[in-house]
């Protein structure tokens, strides 16, 4: 594993120790308050924060500089991780997937897809 992908797994360790059914501690985290909200809370987080990185790159594209875009990704992929950690999965799994991938063009996947 490369700097990128230790971070993610470090992050989702520490979002695993939040879940219920490890003892998260609704006083002091956030991401155990989330967790014991369940799926609609989290999920919900999952749409603002697209909303949110849509809108900022609306604003690079009219010259605002590209920082809150960075924030908003970053948002956005923190609350995806907590839906992966709610549901089992990990960062790992979706590296694997987007490794599984790689060099193999859109254009060509889609042809290649059963017709109907
Ligand atoms: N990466 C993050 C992270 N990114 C964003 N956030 C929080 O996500 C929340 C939602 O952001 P918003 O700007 O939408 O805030 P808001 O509108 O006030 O939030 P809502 O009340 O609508 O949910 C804020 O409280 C942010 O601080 C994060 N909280 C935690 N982490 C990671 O998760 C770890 C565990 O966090 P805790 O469980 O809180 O200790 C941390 O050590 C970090 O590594």
């Amino acid at each position: 594993m490369n700097m990128s992908t230790d971070i993610l797994a470090r992050v989702a360790d520490v979002l695993e120790s939040r879940l219920p059914a490890n003892g998260g501690n609704l006083e002091s985290s956030y991401v155990a308050r989330l967790l014991h909200k369940g799926p609609d809370a989290f999920l919900k987080k999952i749409g603002e924060e697209a909303t949110e990185t849509v809108m900022a790159a609306k604003d690079v594209d009219a010259g605002a500089d590209k920082t809150k875009l960075v924030y908003e990704v970053a948002d956005l992929w923190f609350h995806t991780m907590v839906a992966l950690t709610h549901y089992g999965l990990r960062p790992e799994d979706v590296v694997a997937e987007l490794a599984r991938r790689e060099g193999i063009s859109g254009i060509e996947e889609k042809a290649s897809r059963p017709a109907g």
